[in-house]
């Protein structure tokens, strides 16, 4: 007997559909078994089982034998070892294309599976459940991925199903005289995708135990300050292939959007949902990505247009205004409407007729709402370019970010306000601003989070009204803010997403007539700085808190 394979590609015999004869069913999750087991045993295919699945098919009457009885052996060490023999697994690896596979199986009396119906122990609802230790490892399945694996591989004899949803594509593969290789092909794809799923899921489950360990040994040697704040010590994503898109930044690179899964995943831009326009680009949904955080920014109806992962616009509406969410829109958009033209418009509530009006004006690439009138969203669906999504009920954004390195991943925790608003800012310099002004000076901190750093931002009454982003030194920012805001300069609030490591770019904003500035201090000149503006009389808060974003 060969013990690799050195077959010839003339050695396979062709096989499409493959007619069930025999059946291995081993479930967890019993939901739809006695049916499907019904149909089998109705079309004359062997059932073989392990110990429970076995006892529910004998107790509904279907004829079914016992893997025991195939096997020779008990199932033992508590179910450790049931179908982890050579009588099922010949069974499942044996590929009928080759003749020498087929007498193989006949020396040694084994008989090939054609389906195999298996899930897993319920490891992840064990977790979840706060069951700790030998509890949980326990529920690690070793014999059933096994199975499932075997079956995935020789997918061209076998039909592997692991979810309960396809029963019913079996039952009508079985009236059509069996399964087709495409079918299986499908079914090892979904299965290995499980496995793999289903692995993630206790290799986590051992990170976060190794994290306990080793923050406790810290804690007891009085070495907290280095105790490691978190992090596992390997990490993976879950994720699973959602589409395939036309193309990536540019369009020689191919791209593809991934939806996370499992226990952290969090339903985001990824998970919204299109009613119209063209399909959404991997541009398409960065900006969106981008515009969404800066709209949720906001406590207020508010309004960011984006492009190129920057605001060109974000104001929050005018609470005495009758269309709240449209003010907002209005004020976005005037805030630079020449960068706003194929623009990405997000808004953190339902998208007004008024809104709806106003965007179908505007030459827009993406909107996104958490919900439309809809006679709002008729209206965008006139407009067959524009690309219209919602996002889920419980959009939330993750706890940790990541980042691409060559050869690794940064990780971080997501940029959060701890000074969202002004109680914890301290005044440094001119007069303690009116409510009117603090209001201002709020927003133009929320706002400036949004811009890529270096950024500043200017704004007047609860809208932008000139961004400086990105650029390499603050002065260029403050340049940048200035210009685009070109009149509106003058009384309008300014915001700095980390301090002015010299007085030139403050005093450029002086000199436009800027009349308050937020902004994080902690330079080595604060006091230059402070200087400059205690020199124009104008009012200056440190928030204490930088918001670098890149
Ligand atoms: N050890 C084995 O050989 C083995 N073979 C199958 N299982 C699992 O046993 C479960 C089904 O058990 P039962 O039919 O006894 O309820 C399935 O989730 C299956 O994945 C096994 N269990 C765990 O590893």
């Amino acid at each position: 007997m060969a013990a690799h394979n050195d077959h010839k590609p003339a050695d396979y015999r062709h096989r499409d559909r493959v007619e069930i004869k025999r059946a291995l069913l081993s479930v967890s999750d019993k939901t739809g078994l006695l049916e499907l087991a019904k149909e089998l045993a109705a079309a004359g295919i062997d059932i073989v089982s392990t110990g429970g699945t076995f006892a529910a098919l004998k107790d509904a009457g279907i004829p079914v034998t016992e893997v025991s009885q195939i096997t020779g052996f008990p199932e033992s060490l508590d179910g450790r070892v049931k179908t982890l023999h050579p009588k099922v697994h010949g069974g499942l690896l044996a590929d009928m294309r080759l003749i020498a596979h087929e007498e193989q199986l006949a020396e040694l009396g084994i008989e090939a599976f054609q389906l195999v119906v298996v899930n897993l122990y319920p490891f992840v609802q064990t977790v979840q459940s706060g069951a700790k230790g030998d509890a949980v490892v326990e529920q690690i399945d070793i014999g059933g991925p096994a199975m499932v694996r075997a079956s995935a591989k020789n997918h061209a004899n076998v039909a592997i199903v692991v979810d309960p949803a396809k029963y019913s594509e079996i039952i009508k593969a079985v009236k059509d005289g069996g399964t087709t290789l495409a079918q299986r092909r499908e079914l090892a794809y979904s299965a290995f995708s499980h496995t793999a799923r289903y692995d993630s899921a206790v290799a986590n489950w051992f990170a976060a135990e190794l994290e306990g360990d080793w923050k406790r040994a810290a804690g007891q040697k009085g070495d907290i300050e280095n105790a490691n704040p978190g992090f596992p010590s390997n990490f993976k994503v879950d994720s699973q292939l959602a589409n395939v898109l036309r193309y990536g930044e540019n369009s020689h690179q191919a791209a593809a959007l991934y939806r996370t899964t499992g226990e952290n995943s969090v339903a985001g831009i990824a998970q919204a949902r299109q009613f119209g326009g063209k399909e959404m680009s991997y541009n398409n949904y960065v900006d969106a990505d981008a515009a969404l955080r800066a709209a949720y920014d906001f406590n207020e109806p508010a309004v960011a247009i984006i492009k190129h992962a920057n605001p060109c616009g974000i104001a929050i509406g005018d609470p005495t205004s009758p269309d709240v969410i449209a003010d907002a829109h209005a004020k976005a958009h005037m805030c630079d409407p020449v960068s706003a033209f194929g623009g990405v418009i997000a808004t953190n509530r339902p998208v007004t007729v008024t809104m709806a009006k106003q965007v179908a004006s505007i030459f827009t690439e993406v909107i996104i709402a958490p919900s439309y009138e809809i006679e709002a969203l008729s209206i965008l669906l006139e407009k067959k370019n524009l690309r219209v999504l919602e996002l889920p009920a419980n959009y939330s954004r993750e706890a940790l970010e990541y980042k691409q390195i060559s050869g690794g991943v940064l990780v971080q925790e997501t940029d959060e306000f701890s000074q969202f608003n002004s109680s914890g800012w301290k005044l440094v310099t001119g007069k303690k601003a009116d409510l009117e002004t603090m209001k201002e000076l709020e927003f133009a901190w929320r706002a400036c989070r949004a811009v890529k750093s270096n950024g500043i931002l200017l704004a007047r009454e609860g809208a932008s009204v000139g961004v400086g982003m990105g650029q390499v030194n603050r002065v260029d920012s403050c340049k940048l803010a200035v210009e685009r805001a070109e009149s509106r300069s003058k009384g309008a609030v300014a915001a700095s997403d980390a301090f002015f490591p010299f007085a030139d770019g403050l005093q450029i904003l002086i000199d436009a007539g800027v009349r308050a500035v937020v902004q994080p201090g902690g330079s080595v000149r604060d006091e230059e700085v402070i200087a400059a503006a205690e020199a124009a009389g104008i009012t200056m808060y440190f928030t204490g808190e930088r918001h670098f974003f890149h």
